[in-house]
């Protein structure tokens, strides 16, 4: 029957695409449902839009870190025309054919679950089409941008991710809601290409709080310097812009209001698990689809229901969300063979993911933080070091300034979290990545000799700091 696969998936994001990949692989049929691009909001307008707009600003701060090099103003019509080349024009067809080629079905629409191993798809035209799975459903639908319920902020109709990465044009007075990766990265962007005044409110006391204090600390002496106006412990009271596009003020629990020509809202991301048919399988609605080690549903009789990328919470990054998609597609295929495969499970998620903040200074870390790592209670012992006195980073250029810690299981002796902020640092984040999660223990690792004069010098400088 035409209709009938083995595997079903709906999301066509980085997540949702290699399930299938990997499923067809294991010798299964599937199919992909996607409502809106191939490639999802990772390819169009998320990680790839904001890295295209990022890169200028990350090169133009190295330029002038090199005394007798200078750099002109940035054109920022031909930065938008790059980034609108990386996100292929916001066409898909490369992606459809890639599908095609796996080989595997794709199908152009809004696929909602309709009972069990059923998924009901509408098409742009209204048309309705029900596939049936034989093996397994895979919900990769993966999230939304979160706007709080502050009076007038969605009345407000402010930029979300969405927007701000398919910016055609920079504001002059952007106000930036958020303090975590999207608001750092776009405030950082925005200023970057142009923005006259840029405002960032942060509800915490830092950037980046669920990192090392020390990064978001080296982020906002960056962002002061480069004139972007960090304001901790601020709130947002009220919001209002009477024409649509116009004006927006933003009143603050105390003190004056702010006035900008666009506003940001980067508060984090809400699965996009809305209208998907979850209460048809038992599943509540609106909630992260929570999943086992091998990426299977809880508490859906029957075992046929998987969910993969941002839509279950683990991890709301593109690489960990395809590290799972492997994983489920394997176990799909494996569990379709009658085989258990017990050590395909998703182990990396519980070391801590590895993550870039492509901003200048760059901030990159894997594992856990001190802080995460007391709580679980290792014992702890916290190795820093300042990342400018390395020869190779002080051959990058004037005044690098960056700082590294490592956060060692004192009882194994092997680091449990490392964490770099310094400029072009996210090259070394994957050595980090590789001695974290196969948990090299320090008196080997010191054997891992880096190259003179590099930034990997660090290594050498935090075990040696270490004692070794
Ligand atoms: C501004 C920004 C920058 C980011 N930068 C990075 C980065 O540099 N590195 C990184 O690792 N992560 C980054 N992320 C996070 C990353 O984008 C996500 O983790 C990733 O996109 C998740 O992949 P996914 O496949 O789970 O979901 P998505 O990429 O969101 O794809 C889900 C797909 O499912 C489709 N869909 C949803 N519901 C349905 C339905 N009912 N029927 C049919 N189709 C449906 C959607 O249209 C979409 O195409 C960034 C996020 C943002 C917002
Ligand atoms: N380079 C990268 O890897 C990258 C880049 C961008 C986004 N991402 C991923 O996308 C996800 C979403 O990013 P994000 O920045 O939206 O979320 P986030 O969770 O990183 O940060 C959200 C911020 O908003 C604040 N906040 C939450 N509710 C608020 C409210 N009502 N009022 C004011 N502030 C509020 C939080 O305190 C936090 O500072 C993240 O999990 C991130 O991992 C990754």
């Amino acid at each position: 029957m035409a209709d009938e696969f083995d595997v079903i998936v709906i999301g066509a994001g980085p997540a949702g695409e290699n399930v299938v990949d990997r499923a067809v692989r294991g010798g299964l049929t599937a199919a992909i449902v996607e409502e809106r691009l191939a490639g999802g909001e990772c390819s169009y307008w998320a990680c790839v839009p904001s890295k295209a707009l990022l890169r200028p600003i990350d090169l133009a701060a190295e330029v002038s870190r090199v005394p007798g090099l200078s750099l002109g103003p940035i054109d920022v019509d031909k930065v938008l025309a790059r980034r609108d080349e990386a996100v292929s024009g916001y066409d898909d067809a490369g992606q459809v054919r890639w599908v095609e080629s796996v080989p595997a079905e794709f199908v152009r629409g809004r696929g909602r679950l309709d009972g069990p191993k059923r998924v009901r798809v509408t098409t742009d035209t209204g048309e309705e089409r029900v596939l049936t799975a034989r093996q397994a459903v895979v919900l990769a639908t993966g999230s939304t941008a979160a706007i709080p319920r502050t009076p007038g902020l969605a009345e407000a109709s402010p930029w979300t991710s969405h927007e701000v990465t398919a910016a055609s044009s920079v504001p002059e007075r952007l106000i930036v809601i958020g303090g975590g990766v999207v608001a750092c990265e776009m405030a950082q962007a925005m200023h970057g290409l142009g923005a006259r005044q840029t405002t960032v409110l942060v509800r915490g006391g830092r950037l980046l709080n669920r990192m090392e204090p020390f990064a978001g600390e080296l982020l906002a002496e960056s962002f002061a310097e480069a004139g972007i106006d960090v304001r901790t412990h601020t709130d947002v009271a009220r919001v209002e812009r009477p024409e649509p596009g116009g004006k927006v003020t933003v009143h603050l629990p105390e003190g004056p209001p702010l006035e900008a020509d666009e506003l940001l809202v980067a508060t984090g991301r809400h699965p996009a698990t809305r209208n998907l048919g979850l209460a048809s399988v038992g599943l509540p609605e609106d909630k992260p689809v929570e999943v086992d080690d091998s990426l299977r549903a809880t508490g859906v009789e029957g075992g046929w229901l998987y969910a993969v990328g941002d839509v279950n919470g683990r991890a709301l990054l593109t690489h960990m969300g395809k590290y799972q998609a492997r994983i489920c597609g394997d176990v799909i295929a494996a569990r379709a063979r009658g085989d258990e495969l017990p050590a395909m499970r998703d182990l990396a998620g519980g070391y801590g993911s590895p993550q870039v903040v492509f901003t200048d200074p760059q901030i990159c870390a894997v594992g856990r933080t001190e802080e995460a790592a007391r709580a679980d209670g290792f014992r702890v012992r916290v190795v820093d070091y300042d990342m400018g006195s390395v020869t190779g980073a002080y051959l990058l250029g004037d005044g690098y300034r960056g700082k590294a810690r490592a956060v060692v299981d004192e009882d194994r002796k092997v680091l449990l979290g490392v964490t770099f902020a310094g400029p072009g640092a996210a090259e070394l984040l994957h050595a980090a990545t590789i001695a974290v999660t196969a948990e090299v223990p320090l008196d080997r690792l010191w054997h891992a000799v880096p190259s003179f004069p590099t930034v990997s010098e660090i290594w050498l400088r935090l075990l040696e700091a270490y004692g070794l």
